[in-house]
């Protein structure tokens, strides 16, 4: 493992290897978060994650992973209808939700019908509010500033461009610091519409696990040295901290220019 500033990060030869790797970590909090607090609050994003954490579908973690404790949310969501091939709460669900025991009623997806009406404005205003109505059943913290909700662990993506989550380079989103969740309708990664969550409460989380594989392009690569030899802060995902601990899994591809 590097360290480098706040951030550490891990290369892996394989991605099967990158996914045992972030099994491990995710069940080790799991552990400690619901032996500490009773609960474990997890916040999902798009792309390739979902098919990473799967290794958790397996023994010994299936099994052992104390599912009714976890609390289920989305860094950022396609504003499409449920069933919509592109939204991260179907991909989630598809994939990996439905096949572990978590409560229904601890998966908090955006509003199913400003969501199918496509509209982002408002699926962003109730996702903050049923955040901040969790904050005060005391299922969700505060951060120690009192201003942000303070999530156990985020497992994040980057896009080869830098994006994570939903805020992408040279738009605005990245400075909004007065809302907890905010939205695009011109995403330059389809499709357009989407919220996410604002790169404050991004960075409040206790745990934050970016894994990035390179699929064949060359602009990822790219984009990571960006980040870890220049911390060129142009690119969102430079941005990315952590209460407790930032860490980035990579593939031998996405590492390939460090
Ligand atoms: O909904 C989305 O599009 C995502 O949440 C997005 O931020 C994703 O995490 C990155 O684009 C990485 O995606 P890949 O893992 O597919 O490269």
């Amino acid at each position: 493992m590097t360290e480098a500033r706040h951030r550490k990060w891990h290369v892996f030869q394989t991605k099967d290897e990158l996914s045992v790797a972030m099994a491990k970590y995710t069940a080790h909090l799991s552990a400690k978060f619901c032996k500490e607090k009773g609960l474990f609050t997890v916040v999902l994003s798009g792309g390739g994650l979902i098919d990473w954490l799967c290794k958790l579908l397996e023994p010994p973690y299936k099994d052992s992973i104390e599912w009714s404790k976890w609390h289920v949310f989305w860094v950022d969501e396609r504003v499409c209808a449920y069933e919509d091939p592109d939204s991260n709460y179907k991909l989630a669900m598809d994939g990996f939700l439905s096949k572990v025991g978590i409560p229904n009623e601890h998966i908090y997806a955006i509003d199913k019908h400003y969501a199918a009406d496509g509209n982002a404005e408002h699926c962003a205003a109730l996702y903050e509010e049923c955040l901040r109505n969790l904050v005060k059943q005391d299922i969700i913290p505060l951060c120690p500033n009192g201003k942000y909700p303070q999530f156990d662990l985020q497992l994040l993506g980057m896009g080869p461009d830098g994006h994570m989550a939903s805020l992408f380079p040279g738009h605005p989103q990245i400075n909004v610091k007065d809302k907890w969740v905010t939205y695009i309708t011109d995403s330059p990664k389809l499709p357009p519409r989407r919220i996410t969550f604002t790169l404050p409460v991004i960075n409040s989380a206790s745990y934050n696990l970016m894994a990035v594989c390179d699929d064949h392009t060359e602009q990822c690569p790219r984009s990571i040295a960006d980040i870890f030899k220049h911390n060129n802060l142009a690119l969102p995902a430079a941005h990315l901290t952590a209460h407790v601990e930032t860490m980035w899994y990579l593939d031998k591809a996405a590492a390939s220019l460090l």
